[in-house]
């Protein structure tokens, strides 16, 4: 029997460079993490692509998967609905493999609730100016959803210490860096232990 994998769940307040920091992670050759594909009732943006980016769903469509217990966590953020699918998780961590959330505040401390066991890591920005100026250089909302999203924030950055470890995003490479070597001492001290286990039920 294949051990279970590692529930990873990044999350951190819009525009702090989550999805940056994730793919720049993900294209590294000697990391092998799955990432769990969210469910959203927001509309694409551009290049966004169905089934990569997000399952886009419309709000009828994702009540009913809240109805039938699909989802891992869910949570209404800035006006819509966003969910993690709990069969894609269930199953790859069942297979061994890691998993990746990449979500907002609220679900992380919903997932938490169900897998105390899984690795919380907090994306933080430099300054809340900066963050402010990263959402307004990717462009891609309105002057009004981008101050909602800051009020969000603000509320975000004071959960911060709800997680296992706070990553500062000053540098793209520099937090995925960080976030990799957290990842890599997590599974030491898993296979630490599990070995000790191990040993013990020789022994007795
Ligand atoms: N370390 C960084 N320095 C400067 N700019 C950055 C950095 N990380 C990300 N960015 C930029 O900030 C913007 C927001 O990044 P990104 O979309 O990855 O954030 P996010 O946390 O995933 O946002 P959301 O939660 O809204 O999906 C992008 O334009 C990205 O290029
Ligand atoms: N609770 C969840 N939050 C999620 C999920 N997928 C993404 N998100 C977070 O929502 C905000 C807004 O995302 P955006 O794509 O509209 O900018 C951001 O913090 C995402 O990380 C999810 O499944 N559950």
């Amino acid at each position: 029997m294949c051990e279970r994998g590692l529930l990873i769940v990044l999350s951190g307040p819009s525009g702090v460079g989550k999805g940056t920091v994730r793919k720049a992670l993900f294209s590294q050759p000697d990391i092998n993490l799955h990432y769990s594909i969210s469910v959203t009732t927001r509309k694409p943006r551009e290049g966004e692509v169905d089934g990569v980016d997000y399952f886009f769903k419309t709000r009828e469509e994702f009540e009913q998967m809240i109805r039938e217990n699909k989802l891992l966590e869910w949570a209404e953020y800035v006006g819509n609905y966003y969910g993690t699918p709990i069969d894609y998780v269930e199953k790859t961590l069942q297979e061994g493999k890691d998993v990746f959330l990449e979500i907002e505040v609220q679900g992380a401390l919903q997932v938490r609730k169900v897998f105390p066991e899984g690795l919380f890591i907090f994306l933080a920005p430099p300054s809340l100016s900066e963050l402010k100026n990263r959402i307004i250089t990717r462009g891609t909302e309105s002057e009004e959803l981008i101050n909602n999203r800051m009020k969000a924030a603000r509320e975000e950055l004071e959960m911060m210490d709800a997680y296992d470890y706070v990553v500062e995003n000053d540098k793209v490479e520099l937090a995925c860096e960080r976030i990799k070597a957290i990842v890599m001492a997590e599974h030491c001290k898993r296979e630490r232990v599990a070995n000790r286990y191990k040993k013990m039920l020789e022994v007795e």
